[in-house]
């Protein structure tokens, strides 16, 4: 029995799961949000609808987004008009797209991840891939390996058609891969494009309008290990606990159908309550083998999902307006991009800390908590420990 013991003691590392390495991506069209309605009702060959193309501009507007990155363009969309449509059959259109670009850009915020991170990609053991988009067998992850020119031995786990909560949720998995095997070195990659629910506008639909104005395309991935080794591998932060909720009878709350005519998007206007109404207990959870109950006492790393769920969070959570700093100002320069988002904080979150001179990763704050929502209602939680600046 003592063999035993000693053999799967010997398969585990000792300290827990690290961040690395954090790279991201996004294609090269920016879109203001501006003269975003005027792109889009020219393109969707909609501006013989003028009120509706005004209430857009005020939705575009209300969002408090500044600009997004999309890979679609006018050209692509003049050969796709199912796509410029709001209703007609379109799935194949949008497939010749996504099955190639995803992998693509998912590649880019890779490789930058790998160039931190500073070791050779052959030390790469696992790959956890999600998108919303891109389903096809093999899968985009197959795609990825393929770009990137990873060893084919690598281990990997595709996570397809899941929304704003994954990219959270992937951190959880890759904890528990790195926190069981000695030496796994875990690619974590979160790459979205909005052209599955890119469609032409209809009066009668709002929550589509509303997602146009508000999803954007991105990648972002990062490299997750235990046990870093010194002097080559430098942690961003440590991964204490990683758990997940799911809100009862909630889900109409926010999601989405896949269909011939692309992903629909719907949620309730209600969203922000719900979320904030649920979050504390979550924070509770969290934090109580540490002790912690003043959530101004720890960094935050949220999904933004909305700018009026920022706000209702604040509120109903009682923090100061700085928490959430990071999480608005990835929502305003870059749209919602889904599970890549909350990476895009996380990123943001220790960019910031060392350009405002901190003296921890984290806003200078030990502690912290990183937050994704989405269909279900799902909410994951992940506490986050800082490292020294
Ligand atoms: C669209 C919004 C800007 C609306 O913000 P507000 O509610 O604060 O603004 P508001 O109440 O003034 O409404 C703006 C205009 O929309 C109209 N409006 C609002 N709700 C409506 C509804 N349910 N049906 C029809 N019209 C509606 C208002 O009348 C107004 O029109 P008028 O100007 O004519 O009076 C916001 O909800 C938003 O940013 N949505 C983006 C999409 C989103 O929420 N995604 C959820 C992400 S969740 C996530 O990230 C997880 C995941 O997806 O997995």
């Amino acid at each position: 029995m003592a063999g035993i013991h000693a053999f799967r003691k010997a398969q585990r590392p000792q300290r827990p799961a690290t961040i690395m390495a954090i790279g991201t991506a996004n294609p090269p069209n920016l879109y203001e949000q501006s003269t975003f309605p005027d792109f889009y009702f020219r393109v969707t060959n909609s501006d013989h609808m003028p009120e509706l193309k005004d209430k857009f501009r005020r939705i575009c507007g209300k969002t408090m987004i500044k600009k997004r990155y999309m890979h679609l363009t006018e050209e692509v969309l003049k050969q796709k008009p199912g796509m410029c449509s709001y209703m007609d059959p379109s799935f194949d259109e949008r497939q010749e797209i996504v099955v190639e670009e995803v992998p693509r850009l998912a590649k880019e915020a890779a490789a930058k991840a790998i160039k931190e991170w500073g070791r050779d990609k052959s030390g790469i053991t696992h790959l956890v891939f999600c998108s919303t988009s891109g389903i096809d067998m093999p899968g985009a992850d197959y795609r990825l390996v393929k770009l990137l020119d990873l060893p084919l031995s690598v281990n990997r786990i595709m996570l397809y058609n899941q929304a704003c909560h994954i990219g959270a949720q992937m951190l959880r998995i890759a904890k528990d891969i790195a926190e069981n095997n000695k030496d796994a070195r875990v690619l974590v990659v979160a790459c979205e494009l909005n052209t599955l629910i890119f469609r032409g506008p209809d009066e009668r639909d709002f929550l589509s309008l509303a997602g146009q104005a508000a999803f954007a395309d991105g990648a972002a991935a990062v490299i997750v290990g235990a046990d870093p080794i010194q002097g080559v591998e430098k942690p961003i932060f440590e991964m204490m606990s990683a758990s997940q909720v799911t809100v009862p009878d909630c889900e109409k709350a926010v999601g989405g159908h896949l269909k011939e005519i692309g992903l629909t998007f719907h949620f309730m206007n209600q969203l922000p309550m719900l979320i904030s109404n649920n979050l504390e207990n979550c924070l509770l959870e969290a934090f109580k083998p540490l002790g912690i109950t003043d959530w101004n006492e720890v960094f935050w790393v949220s999904h933004p999902g909305n700018w009026g769920i920022m706000d209702a969070i604040e509120k109903k959570v009682g923090l100061k307006q700085e928490k959430l700093r990071s999480s608005r100002h990835v929502f305003g320069e870059y749209g919602n991009m889904m599970s890549a988002t909350v990476l895009f904080v996380m990123d943001d979150v220790r960019k910031r800390s060392a350009a405002e001179g901190r003296a921890t990763t984290g806003d200078g704050l030990e502690w912290g908590v990183l937050f994704g929502f989405g269909p279900g209602l799902t909410i994951e939680t992940v506490v986050l420990r800082s490292v020294a600046l």
